[in-house]
């Protein structure tokens, strides 16, 4: 069966910089594929290329066994690629549900109401974006990333700015969703716990190469994993 989305040896070099080199991730359906590594091992620049803001150096890039490699942001949209961004990008002067609507008007979603209940986002609706708390801008950002049924969301670091309660629940969402609509997610994130209790599978960045990938299990046991990055936390 040809794997929904496919990274295949994905380079990115930033001048004399190797962000990344030769990463290869698989997403399937309803699959939560955690990337986690200390700063700068290249996770962002890795949800960049996937979603087609940075160039790769090299390697390929396929959704449903076809080569994307070179497509750009919008086009990626809407085939069902999607991402949110490390800092928030509401537009603070539009309401929650102005902003929600302007998004589903464009890529067609019918079920907004199913993604705002979903995400505890109804007592807001009519609240301006900027004067809401961070924690449910967050929440706006994965609703906005989950509009248009997408088949594949990239996620970098929803959690970021949170307080723990909040990314509990932050990945709780995002675990019950991808479930529910069966997509395909890449989740980056620095709360590591999180992600060991979110992900169904777990790749591991070190200085821009795969340090281990598998299930959570596997990847705590996983010796280099241990000694380059979890420590005596695993
Ligand atoms: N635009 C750029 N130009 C040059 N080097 C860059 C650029 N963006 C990132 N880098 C470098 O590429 C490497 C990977 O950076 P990246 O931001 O992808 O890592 P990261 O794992 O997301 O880090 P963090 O956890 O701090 O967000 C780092 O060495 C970084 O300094």
């Amino acid at each position: 069966m040809t794997a929904l989305f496919v990274a295949e040896k994905v380079s990115v070099r930033y001048g004399a910089v190797k962000a990344l080199t030769d990463v290869d991730v698989v997403l399937e359906p309803g699959v939560v594929h955690g990337v986690i590594g200390p700063n700068g091992a290249g996770k962002s620049t890795f949800i960049d290329a996937l979603s087609g803001r940075t160039r790769t150096t090299s390697g390929r890039v396929l959704l449903d066994g076809v080569e994307i490699t070179r497509r750009p942001v919008g086009w990626r949209r809407h085939r069902g690629i999607s991402r949110s961004f490390q800092r928030t990008s509401v537009f603070g002067s539009m309401t929650v549900r102005a902003q929600l609507e302007m998004i589903a008007h464009r890529h067609r979603e019918t079920d907004l109401d199913g993604i705002v209940t979903a995400l505890d986002l109804v007592p807001v609706l009519d609240r301006v974006c900027s004067e809401i708390a961070y924690g449910t801008q967050r929440s706006v950002d994965l609703a906005m990333a989950l509009i248009g049924r997408p088949r594949v969301v990239l996620l970098d670091e929803p959690c970021a700015g949170l307080v723990q309660d909040e990314s509990v629940r932050m990945l709780a969402h995002v675990r019950d969703l991808c479930k529910e609509r069966e997509v395909a997610a890449l989740l980056v994130e620095h709360d590591v716990d999180g992600v060991f209790r979110t992900c169904d599978r777990i790749t591991v960045l070190d200085l821009g190469r795969v340090l281990a990938s598998g299930d959570p299990a596997e990847v705590r046991a996983n010796e280099d994993v241990v000694r380059a990055y979890l420590g005596s936390a695993a």
